[in-house]
């Protein structure tokens, strides 16, 4: 740790002195946990980040004319899918993907170092309890994924595999993060094989290039974004850990989808028999200002243009049969190979664009006191995870079903959309329409069959409550065994317990 004086020596030179302002008013304690804070910051680095945070929120024009004229959509042959291709070659990506999570090639890498602003919980995102009649978490739901993935892949091939689950966390989330794990036992995951590294924090800016102070003894710090994945792939040396397990691939989701196919061997084996070192999950948009990010090509090269940048002029386009132009919606699933992580980690991590928000930030007034301001005030520079795709040598699109496969938390209740409640009613329709398909008969409260139709796509909720523990069924498979002809009363839960009793 570096002195006060050579701390403020390297301050000064980067014209960042003002965050010293309150020092003769701290305590011997509070100097002690500034000091360690401050001497992390590296001058260069710093000036850099200030002066490029500035520049970029004054800019006249914004990144969404930027990209007037640049843009075209994929191509629809491009984009393999659910829907899109046949059976045979559904039923062949399948197994190879099975193949590849039972030779211990495959890992899931969760983005968790998110702060969930929007959804308004003091703790992380993935602990977040939907109300469920089983009253899993979200991380409770993916480690019983992997479970099950595992097992369905050991059951193909008589192996006894592993997918290594590494999770990205910030420094609002790794604490709590890894307490929640401990407490639960890493829902019966082998600890060693559950593995947790922290992403970097960045100041948050001023308008005017001052970094923003938050309270007398702490300046306002976010995490750099996804995109800091690669960076914290190099810090924490995953890759290495990657290396020495045989990992080849590398399936990396964001924690708030409670639909997340995770490993999904349909998706890993579409990507590794098209030879793609990098994909992409697409879901068709819902509507035109849906906040998700579109798979499209810029300048002839494919990526993503985040909803925050997308014109809504564009947004709204249509072909003649109705269709958004720009329609293959990002669900922040994507496939990576090692190889190309390495390149990436190597060549072109430094280079991965720097996105502005601008926020409101809380900040210290002269008095010492932390206001929480009512208007934007700050700027955070955010990387993002698919910004590499323009370096990839062979990307591929992947197109699944919204009902099947994505419905994210992102706001509390009360919002229209993707809150806890819908969420809820998305996981719960999906395992009714999935005991329906194994033949399940439903009763009503007379104990008359519930013969009423029920669309996937409506916003109410089924005509029964039906949970599907992932310990016993990954995807809807080996469920007709278990409830074909069997009369169920509302609300049902099928778990590993009762199948085996
Ligand atoms: C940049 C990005 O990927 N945007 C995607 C993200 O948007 P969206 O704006 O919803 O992204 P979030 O802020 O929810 O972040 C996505 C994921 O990244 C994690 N996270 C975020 C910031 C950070 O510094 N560190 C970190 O790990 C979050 O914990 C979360 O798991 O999901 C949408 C689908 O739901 C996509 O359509 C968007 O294109």
């Amino acid at each position: 740790m570096l002195s006060f004086e050579e701390v403020k020596v390297k301050l000064e030179s980067v014209g960042q002195s003002h965050v010293l302002r309150f020092w003769p008013e701290l305590s011997a304690e509070e100097r002690g946990a500034f000091l360690a804070e401050l001497s992390q910051l590296e001058p260069a680095e710093l000036e850099r980040h200030c002066r490029g945070a500035a520049e970029a929120a004054s800019r006249s024009s914004g990144e969404e004319e930027r990209l007037r004229g640049r843009m075209e959509p994929l191509e629809p042959e491009f984009i393999g899918g659910v829907r899109r291709s046949d059976p045979g070659s559904l039923q062949e990506w399948e197994e190879e993907g099975f193949s590849q999570i039972a030779q211990n090639k495959v890992a899931v890498l969760l983005l968790a170092g998110g702060q969930g602003t929007r959804l308004g919980v003091p703790y992380p995102k993935g602990m977040y309890d939907v109300r469920l009649p089983s009253g899993k978490t979200l991380y409770q739901i993916q480690a019983e994924r992997i479970r099950k993935v595992q097992e369905l892949a050991n059951e193909k091939h008589g192996s006894k595999c592993t997918v290594p689950w590494y999770i990205m966390t910030s420094e609002f989330t790794l604490e709590p993060t890894e307490k929640f794990f401990k407490q639960n036992s890493y829902f019966d995951l082998d600890p060693s094989n559950v593995l947790m590294f922290e992403q970097r924090m960045i100041p948050a800016v001023g308008f005017d290039g001052k970094i923003i102070l938050e309270k007398k003894n702490k300046i306002a710090m976010a995490p750099d974004g996804n995109g800091g994945l690669y960076r914290a792939l190099v810090d924490n040396k995953v890759l290495e850990d990657m290396e020495r397990r045989g990992v080849q691939y590398l399936h990396v989701y964001c924690v708030d989808n409670i639909l997340v196919k995770l490993a999904d061997p349909l998706f890993i084996g579409f990507c590794v028999k098209k030879g793609a070192d990098c994909g992409a999950k697409v879901v068709e948009k819902a509507y035109p200002s849906e906040p998700v990010g579109v798979v499209c090509r810029v300048d002839g090269v494919y990526q993503v243009v985040e909803y925050s940048e997308l014109e809504p002029e564009i947004a709204e386009q249509r072909l003649p049969a109705g269709e958004l132009v720009y329609n293959a919606g990002n669900i922040c699933n994507h496939f990576f190979t090692r190889d190309f992580l390495w390149k990436v980690a190597l060549n072109f991590q430094e280079q991965l664009k720097q996105h502005v928000a601008i926020k409101k930030v809380p900040f210290v007034d002269e008095e010492g006191n932390t206001v929480k301001p009512t208007k934007p005030n700050g700027i955070k520079m955010e990387k993002f995870v698919f910004d590499v795709f323009q370096f990839s040598k062979k990307f591929v699109a992947f197109e699944v079903l919204r009902e099947d496969e994505f419905s994210p938390l992102k706001n509390a209740d009360g919002a229209p959309v993707d809150t806890p409640t819908t969420v809820r009613r998305s996981l719960l329709a999906q395992h009714y329409r999935w005991a329906l398909q194994a033949k399940a008969v439903f009763l009503d409260e007379h104990d008359n069959p519930i013969t009423s139709e029920y669309r996937a796509a409506q916003d109410d909720d089924p005509p029964a409550v039906c949970e599907i523990s992932p310990l016993v069924s990954y995807f809807g498979e080996g469920l007709e065994k278990l409830l074909k002809h069997r009369k169920l009363k509302s609300p049902f839960l099928l778990n590993d317990s009762n199948v085996k009793s």
